[in-house]
C-alpha cells in the first residue's frame, strides 16, 4: 500500500469564511427507531474542527446531518451563522459514509467532471483544471491524479472525496466517519488535512469511532445513549470531566449514564450563549454565489461523464459486447436457413425468429439499463444535494445507452439477414423490423433504469433480471398466442413490452400473407392460432412502445426524485 502523502502548500491557500453551527435544544425521533436525539444543545464554532463521538448507535450520524439541515428536527432547531440553514450550495460541503466518487475513471478525470458539475456556469474549463490541480495538492494527491479510483487506498479514496467537496471552497464541511477503516497513519493524515482546512476558515465536522481523532479536533461534542449529550467541550478537558484516565473509561462512564457537568463541559453554557446568539443575530444575508450549470448543460456533461464510465466500466463493457454476440451466436447454431422461403416457408421458425429478436432487444435494453443507477445512487444523491437535477440526469442515461442499443440492433438484424435467418425484402421493412427492435429496447432500457432506481443494491437488480424477463416471454403471445389466452392472461399480455415489439416484428415481414400463402400445410392452423396479432400497423406497436418507455422513465424520475429529497431520512 502507498505511504500516505503529508498535503502539501500549493501557494497561498484561499481563506474563507466559516459557517458557526448551533444545536439547539434539538430532539429528533425517527419512525421505528423512537427517541434518536435528545434535548441536543452545544456550538460548533466556525473554523474549527469539531468531532462527534459516541458508541454505536449513539445518534452520531443523525445528529451530523441534522446539524447539517439534512434533516429537519423535532423539536428545538439548528442555526447555522444564526439563522435557518440554507439548502445546500457551493459553500456546502458534506461526505457520506459512502464513497461519492465514481470509481472508474482516472482521479483527476473524476474530479473534473464533479468540477464542471458544480462550478458556476460558464467557469472556463481551464479555470476547472486549475481548481482540480490545487485541490490535489492541497490533498497531497497529486501523485495519484492520474491512478483509477477505484485503485486508490481507503484513505486516499476518502481524501479523493473530500477533494470533490472542496472544488467549490466550502465554508462548512460534514463528515461522518471518515476515518473509520483507515489505517491510524492514513486516519491521522486525513485528520490533519482537516484541520488544516480548519484553519483556513473551514468549520468541519465529522462523526468518529476512532479514539486517537479525539485530542486532535478542537471541540469534542460526546452522545450517550438515547441520543443525550454527555459533554461538548475541548478534547484535553475530557477525561478529567468524567474522572477517568483514559478515553475508554469515558466510553464506559457514559454508556453506563454518567454524564459531564454543564459548566464544566461547556455544553450548557454554550448552549446558552448559542440560544442567546440565535435570538440576537440578524440572519446574515447569504453571499450571492454564481449558479451551477442549467439543466442543458448538465445533460450534455453528464451524458459525457456516463460515456467516459460506460467503457471504462469492464462489466459493462462485457455485457455490451457480448449479449449481442451471444445472441446472434445462439440464433445462427437454432435456426436453419431458409425459414422466410415464400416457397416453402417454415412457419412455426418463422414465429420463433421474431420472439427471438424482440425478446433480445427487449434483453439487450433490460441489462444495459439494470445496473445504471443503483450502482451510482451514493454519488447522485451527493450530486443532487450539490445542484443536479434528475431531468438531466435520466435524460442523459438515455442518450448515451440508447445509441449503443441501436448499434447492437442493427448488428443483429444485419447479421441474421446474412445468415439467411430473416428474408431477402427491402429497406422498409429492414426499417420498420429496426425502429421496432430499438423501441422495444428503449423501453426496456427505461425499464430497467426504473428498476436500478427502486432498489437499495446492485444484488437486487440483478435478481430482477429473471423475474422482469419471465412474464415477458410467457405473455408475449408467440408461445401461447394472445387470442388463445385465458382472459388474464390477455390482460397482462397489454403489460408487456415484448408482446407489442413481437407483433410489430411479426407484421414488418408480413407474416400472416407468408403462412396463408406460402404453401406450407403449418401456415393455416397457424394463422388461425394468431388471429390478427400481425394484422396492425407497426405504428401502432411503436405508440405503445414509446408510451412505455414515457412511463417508465417518468417513474424513474419520481423514485429518484423521491429518494435523493429523503437524504437523512426525510
Ligand atoms: N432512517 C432511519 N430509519 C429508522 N431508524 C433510523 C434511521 N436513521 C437512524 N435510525 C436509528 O437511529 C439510531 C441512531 O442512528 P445513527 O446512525 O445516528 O447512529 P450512530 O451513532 O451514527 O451509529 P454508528 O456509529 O453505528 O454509525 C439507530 O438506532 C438507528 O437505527
Amino acid at each position: 500500500m502507498p505511504t500516505p502523502t503529508r498535503p502539501r502548500p500549493t501557494g497561498e491557500p484561499t481563506r474563507v469564511d466559516g459557517v458557526r453551527l448551533e444545536s439547539l435544544h434539538v430532539i429528533q425521533d425517527v419512525r421505528g427507531a423512537g427517541r434518536v436525539l435528545d434535548d441536543v444543545s452545544f456550538e460548533a464554532p466556525a473554523a474549527r474542527l469539531t468531532v462527534i463521538a459516541g458508541s454505536s448507535g449513539a445518534g452520531k450520524t443523525v445528529l451530523l446531518e441534522t446539524l447539517a439541515g439534512l434533516r429537519p428536527a423535532t423539536a428545538g432547531s439548528v442555526r447555522h451563522d444564526g439563522a435557518e440553514p440554507l439548502p445546500p450550495g457551493p459553500e456546502f460541503g458534506f461526505v457520506p459514509q459512502e464513497d461519492v466518487v465514481h470509481r472508474e475513471l482516472p482521479l483527476r478525470q473524476t474530479l473534473v467532471h464533479a468540477g464542471r458539475l458544480r462550478l458556476p456556469s460558464g467557469t472556463p474549463v481551464e479555470a476547472v483544471a486549475a481548481r482540480v490541480d490545487d485541490v490535489l495538492a492541497a490533498l497531497g494527491l497529486t501523485d495519484r491524479a492520474a491512478t483509477r479510483v477505484g485503485a486508490l487506498s481507503g484513505g486516499e479514496r476518502k481524501r479523493a472525496c473530500v477533494a470533490a467537496e472542496l472544488l467549490t471552497r466550502p465554508r462548512v464541511l460534514f463528515l461522518d466517519e471518515p476515518t473509520s477503516g483507515l489505517d491510524p497513519v492514513s486516519g491521522a493524515a486525513l485528520l490533519a488535512t482537516l484541520r488544516e482546512l480548519a484553519g483556513n476558515g473551514t468549520t468541519v465536522v465529522l462523526t468518529t469511532h476512532v479514539l486517537a481523532d479525539l485530542p486532535r479536533c478542537d471541540q469534542v461534542v460526546f452522545l450517550a445513549p438515547g441520543g443525550r449529550l454527555a459533554y461538548a467541550g475541548p478534547p484535553d478537558a475530557l477525561r478529567a470531566a468524567f474522572g477517568a484516565q483514559t478515553v475508554e473509561e469515558v466510553y464506559a462512564a457514559v454508556a453506563g449514564g454518567a454524564v459531564a457537568p454543564p459548566a464544566r463541559s461547556g455544553a450548557g453554557s454554550e448552549a446558552g450563549s448559542a440560544a442567546g446568539s440565535a435570538q440576537r443575530a440578524v440572519p446574515e444575508c447569504p453571499e450571492a454565489v454564481a449558479p451551477g450549470p442549467g439543466a442543458v448543460r448538465q445533460w450534455l456533461l453528464l451524458t459525457r461523464r456516463t460515456a467516459a464510465l460506460l467503457v471504462r466500466n469492464r462489466l459493462s463493457v462485457a455485457v455490451l459486447a457480448g449479449s449481442p454476440v451471444m445472441i446472434v451466436a445462439m440464433f445462427a447454431v437454432l435456426f436453419r436457413p431458409g425459414a422466410f422461403d415464400a416457397a416453402s416457408p417454415d412457419p412455426g421458425t418463422t414465429t420463433m425468429i421474431m420472439f427471438w429478436i424482440a425478446f433480445g432487444a427487449f434483453f439487450f435494453g433490460l441489462t444495459y439499463g439494470l445496473l445504471q443507477i443503483c450502482t451510482e445512487l451514493p454519488v447522485l444523491r451527493r450530486e443532487f444535494l450539490a445542484g443536479l437535477r434528475i431531468g438531466p440526469y435520466v435524460a442523459a442515461k438515455l442518450t448515451t445507452v440508447l445509441p449503443v442499443l441501436a448499434v447492437a440492433d442493427a448488428l443483429l438484424l444485419a447479421v441474421l439477414r446474412a445468415l439467411d435467418r430473416l428474408p431477402a425484402a427491402g429497406w422498409s421493412t429492414y426499417g420498420s423490423l429496426f425502429v421496432t427492435s430499438v423501441l422495444a429496447s428503449a423501453a426496456a432500457l427505461a425499464l430497467g433504469l426504473l428498476t436500478s432506481a427502486a432498489v437499495t443494491e446492485p444484488g437486487q437488480a440483478t435478481l430482477m433480471l429473471p423475474l422482469l424477463c419471465f412474464p415477458q416471454v410467457l405473455f408475449s403471445g408467440a408461445f401461447v398466442p394472445v387470442p388463445r389466452m385465458a382472459l388474464g392472461g390477455r390482460v397482462i399480455s397489454w403489460a408487456m413490452t415484448n408482446r407489442w415489439a413481437f407483433e410489430a416484428l411479426g407484421g414488418a415481414v408480413r407474416l400472416p400473407a407468408l403462412w396463408r400463402d406460402g404453401g406450407s400445410p403449418m401456415g393455416p392452423p397457424l394463422l388461425a392460432s394468431y388471429g390478427d396479432s400481425f394484422g396492425h400497423p407497426a405504428v401502432r406497436g411503436w405508440v405503445v412502445l414509446v408510451g412505455f418507455a414515457a412511463v417508465f422513465l417518468g417513474g424513474t424520475w419520481a423514485v429518484l426524485v423521491r429518494k435523493c429529497r429523503s437524504y437523512g431520512g426525510r
